[in-house]
């Protein structure tokens, strides 16, 4: 296990925050490559039992969550007939093990009567072997049945979860969804093979059928040991080894508040390394650059320098924690199996003539002792993950209660006595803002009023602020200090949803999701998001229909897969034992398996994309939406492109609000209202293109230079 090394300045402020003025609560040792945090404060080691203590506590507190969700799992309709046979199969399967033993009892009693008087009762013998055969089959279909009901009793909660957790992910606002304390939480919830909920229902049951298991076959062994010389000795016997093997078991979950973060620059590069290899959005780069040997060799210095350490946090621990297991009870235990045998010997030696029957005896303890150890440590080790188990429940909820850093206002947008066919006036008061995580001003102390219906333009070198403007109106980020405002009213008392269905957005970095063309260009505006009459209408502003059409799929086809196919383990080009070669075409082309995953399409059709679905939400006479905005739209497109880009934007604009962020002067800004100018985080200039040619300073010297760029 890591080794405590000294404390660091850093301290558990609450639960789970660090307060780096502190040095006393938090120590620090080293996992791997892992920098192990954990808090010390709370552990109550100077209890006797303490942490069992406090982790029974946990679990108690958790009870709630496992209670609430047997409710939620109660009331799936579908899951009733399945979890009333998982919960009768379970019981059954849990008695039987006893019914054997019983079974197995008689068949002793049997050779202790064929011993003692040198007679046979063959007809209860025949009984009593067939009816130790029909458990054994009788178990078989038990467990057969069983596993039947586990697979669509798991596929029902799963997807009862999955939409639960789906929600608590789209819920989250942006600050709050890069904290990578969520992040994780998130992670854990959903990250798992198979569902946190019908992991801990398992469990239950497993718990509850050990239970009736041990008690059941603790009470046929009694009757079936009644009289037997030493049987009860040697029963206590057997049972030192799994008990010593017990006290072995290790946990490998931690409790309590504890981070973990690395450090190590090596590890840190050899996880960049595998996704650059690994992911597709940088083959075009990797290849293109011809990166592949430079990689190799850097990979290798890197994994040099890393070293045996590198690997996973969880990874680690768990080797670490098996590299230290012998201990003096390890030792103990493997000797102590043997100690029954030893003293059945010498009880032999004792009384020679009652060999058959303690032979017997011995037989029939040690597969009880066999059965039950396997059940104890089942147990036990059940036990031990109950507690993880309760806690994931916990989490499972809690992801739910993640607040968002965006706190949403009470008042309605807009309110009846405006209408947002007018436009949206749009008032910055004296905004400064940093982006969380970082000291750096990204806007400093900016203001700026843009009236109802005005057209703005934002412009400014790389890394002004242009984007961030766009960012703060959305209330994707709230401003560190100063105040904005949507038709006179502070967009923080205003409702958050109702401002961001008012405004329409294109990002300068959009994305495309990965779902078809049409369900991207829908999204756009959720209202009609299967309007395929709306989404072609806006395929068409945009510029985008006469591309979309040529795909092989049109508005069907994915752009990124999100689901790739499967193929034969067997390597494309190699031979079978009979010399077969290997040929995945044949089946790739009668399955009609697809040759790639990614659309190809140019970076001016993609950004035309991104503008079909604005354009889905301004289509119409809608009044839903009162400002658009616009962050470098024309970025990708030709200058033809652009200049009927602008035209059907400003056609289409009415009277509403835009504002567009831009660094190409002229097209634009000779038809704005208002602009802004903006460098290193202020704004430095604002005015109308006469004006701020007039005035002859930053705009009107970009002006110039770009002007000359294009005689
Ligand atoms: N998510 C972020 N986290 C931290 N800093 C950021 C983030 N986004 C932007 N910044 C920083 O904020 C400053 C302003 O960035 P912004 O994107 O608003 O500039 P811009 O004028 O739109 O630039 P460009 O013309 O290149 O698009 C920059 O210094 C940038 O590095």
């Amino acid at each position: 296990m890591a080794k405590g090394r000294r404390r660091q300045p850093v301290k558990v402020k609450g639960k789970g925050a660090f307060d780096p003025d502190n040095a006393s609560t938090v120590k620090l040792s080293k996992v791997g490559v892992w920098d192990l945090y954990e808090e010390t404060q709370a552990k109550p080691k100077w209890i006797p039992w303490g942490e069992k203590l406090e982790e029974l506590y946990e679990m108690k507190q958790n009870l709630p969550f496992l209670w609430r969700m047997i409710k939620d799992i109660g009331s799936l309709r579908s899951c009733w007939f399945l979890l009333f046979s998982y919960a009768v199969l379970s019981s059954f399967l849990a008695v039987l093990p006893a019914v054997a033993l019983w079974y197995s009892g008689q068949l002793l009693h049997i050779v202790e009567v064929a011993v003692e008087s040198r007679q046979v009762d063959k007809q209860f013998l025949f009984r009593v072997a067939l009816g130790r055969m029909v458990c054994a089959l009788v178990r078989r279909l038990a467990q057969h049945l069983l596993n039947r009901t586990k697979l669509p009793l798991d596929q029902r909660i799963k997807a009862h979860y999955s939409a639960h957790i789906f929600e608590a992910y789209v819920r989250l606002d942006l600050p709050t969804y890069e904290d990578p304390l969520v992040r994780r939480q998130l992670e854990a919830a959903w990250g798992t093979r198979s569902s946190v909920a019908w992991d801990a229902i398992q469990l239950v049951t497993e718990v509850f059928s050990t239970t009736v298991s041990l008690v059941s076959q603790l009470s046929v062994l009694r009757n079936v040991l009644r009289g037997q010389r030493d049987g009860l000795l040697i029963a206590c016997l057997s049972f030192c080894s799994p008990l010593l093997s017990w006290m072995r078991i290790q946990r490998f979950f931690m409790r309590g508040v504890w981070a973990a973060t690395c450090r190590s620059k090596a590890y840190i590069k050899l996880q960049g390394l595998k996704r650059l290899a690994a992911e597709t959005m940088y083959r075009k780069e990797l290849v293109a650059g011809n990166l592949a040997k430079f990689l190799v060799k850097e990979y290798n210095e890197a994994l040099d320098e890393a070293g045996d350490n590198a690997g996973d946090f969880q990874e680690m621990r768990r080797k670490l924690m098996q590299r230290d297991r012998l201990t003096s009870i390890s030792l103990l235990a493997d000797p102590m199996k043997e100690i029954p045998l030893i003293v059945f010997a010498l009880r032999a030696v004792q009384y020679p003539a009652s060999i058959p029957i303690s032979l017997a005896s011995l037989n029939l303890i040690q597969s009880t002792v066999n059965s039950f150890s396997h059940s104890i440590l089942y147990f036990v080790d059940q036990f031990g993950s109950i507690s993880e188990q309760f806690d994931s429940i916990r989490k499972l909820y809690e992801i739910t209660n993640i607040k968002n850093t965006i706190a949403s206002g009470r008042i309605p947008f807009p309110d009846n006595s405006r209408k947002l066919q007018d436009g949206i006036s749009v008032e910055f008061r004296n905004v400064s803002f940093k982006y969380p995580g970082t000291d750096v001003y990204a806007l400093r102390d900016v203001s700026f009023v843009i009236e109802q219906g005005q057209l703005c333009v934002i412009v400014g070198v790389n890394g002004s602020g242009k984007s961030t403007v766009l960012k703060l109106i959305m209330r994707l980020y709230d401003p560190t200090e100063g105040t904005i405002l949507m038709n006179g009213i502070a967009i923080k008392d205003l409702n958050v949803d109702d401002l961001r269905s008012a405004v329409s957005v294109l990002f300068q970095d959009y994305t495309h999701f990965p779902v078809t063309i049409g369900e991207n260009i829908g999204m756009g505006d959720p209202d009609f998001a299967h309007d395929s009459d709306r989404i072609e209408q806006a395929a068409k502003l945009s510029g985008a229909l006469d591309f979309i059409q040529k795909r092989p799929d049109g508005f069907e086809e994915y752009l990124d897969r999100p689901v790739s196919d499967y193929y034969s383990t067997l390597p494309e080009g190699t031979k079978t034992l009979f010399g077969r070669p290997v040929d995945l075409s044949k089946v790739r082309h009668v399955g009609r398996l697809s040759t790639t995953n990614s659309s190809g399409l140019s970076g001016g059709q993609m950004q035309r994309l991104a503008l079909s679905r604005t354009f889905m939400k301004s289509l119409g006479e809608s009044d839903k939406i009162g400002l658009l905005l616009f962050d470098e739209p024309s970025a990708s497109l030709d200058p033809a492109a652009e200049h009927d880009l602008f035209e059907r934007l400003r056609a289409l604009r009415g009277s509403k609000t835009m504002i567009f962020s831009s660094h190409r002067y002229g097209n634009l800004t000779r038809h704005a209202d208002v602009i802004l100018c903006m460098c290193d985080s202020v704004v430095e200039e604002i005015g109308n293109h006469e004006s701020l040619l007039k005035k002859g300073g930053t705009y009107s010297e970009i002006y110039s230079l770009q002007a000359q760029a294009f005689l």
